[in-house]
């Protein structure tokens, strides 16, 4: 039996879920369950907050988890990550009152305060940065104006809490993350592990590519073609109606308006687009 680790609170468990649900695995259908058999699957999920999760899966005692890379990072736990999930994008940053800081080299000697003290710390040690790491839970915005810290490091989505603030962006992100897939650094290879890596990968795909139907006229073949390679290739039937084809090629969803229109432009008809619902490249 796999047993597989999901974030029970926050921003990234509603999204965790959602995608397993959509690999076809059970859920919880009550937010207050510790754990979920799924025993068609053969997996057991255990929900736990998604701090403590790269701890349960670096000590081996969970074969697989979801988590946020920065909490990897921050854990130093012994897991490695195996997929990138795709939803749960943030950027890690440092921010300090106007004027206090132009580079992250300037924070030497500061008291920063964080709630992700592991990352923090590397990053300086990394950068040969002496400065000190003042550890809070949450909130740490506030430590500035409280006198706790002279500058932060936090999550940083669209900003709107560091301006509250009264704090500035100092350099660039120190990390970039966004919901993974992790398991134990040195774990072996196994089929229950595929089998969930390469569903969860066909959820990716499905989100990301829908599949486009059309029809041309088959000495446009080659020109349409360049517009819809597909993954591989397209398909492409005859039609009844002499000297016409019909084409299917999966198409990046973000690009698909724009693809339309060229076909369109060419000659193509009866242009059609379909959600995937699943798929196994
Ligand atoms: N706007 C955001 N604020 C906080 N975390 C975010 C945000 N966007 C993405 N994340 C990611 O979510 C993970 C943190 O999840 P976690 O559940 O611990 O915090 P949360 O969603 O802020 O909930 P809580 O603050 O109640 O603990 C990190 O991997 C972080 O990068
Ligand atoms: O850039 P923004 O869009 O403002 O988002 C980033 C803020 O959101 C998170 O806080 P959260 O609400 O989770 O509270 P916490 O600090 O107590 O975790 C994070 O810690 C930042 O404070
Ligand atoms: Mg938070």
């Amino acid at each position: 039996m796999l047993r597989v680790a999901i974030p029970n609170k926050g921003g990234l468990a509603p999204a965790a879920a959602a995608m397993l649900r959509e690999a076809g695995y059970r859920q919880r259908t009550d937010d207050k369950d510790l754990t979920c058999l799924d025993a068609a699957n053969d997996v057991e999920f255990f929900y736990l907050r998604p701090r403590d999760i790269a701890t349960y899966v670096g000590s081996g005692d969970l074969d697989l988890g979801v988590t946020g890379r920065d909490l990897l990072v921050d854990s130093g736990a012994a897991a490695e990550e195996v997929l990138t999930l795709g939803f749960g994008p943030s950027t890690f940053r440092f921010a300090a009152p106007p004027g206090r800081a132009r580079t992250i080299a300037d924070l030497a000697g500061a008291r920063v305060a964080t709630a992700y003290p592991g990352v923090v710390s590397k990053f300086f040690a990394d950068q040969g940065i002496d400065a000190t790491v003042v550890r809070l839970d949450g909130a740490v915005e506030n430590a500035v104006g409280l006198g706790v810290a002279d500058a932060i490091a936090d999550v940083v989505d669209t900003g709107t809490t560091l301006r509250r603030a009264g704090l500035e962006l100092v350099g660039e992100p120190v990390l970039r993350s966004e919901a993974v897939l992790i398991r134990r650094a040195d774990a072996p290879a196994n089929g229950p592990v595929t089998q969930i890596v390469r569903r969860l990968q066909g959820v990716l795909v499905a989100r990301r590519y829908v599949m486009l139907a059309y029809d041309v006229r088959a000495d446009l073949l080659e020109e349409a073609s360049k517009l819809t390679p597909g993954i591989e290739s397209p398909t492409i039937s005859p039609l009844h109606r002499e000297g016409w084809v019909a084409v299917q090629a999966m198409v990046a969803r973000a690009d698909v308006h724009r693809v339309m229109d060229d076909l369109y432009e060419i000659g193509a008809r009866a242009i059609l687009v379909n959600d995937i619902l699943a798929c196994r490249l």
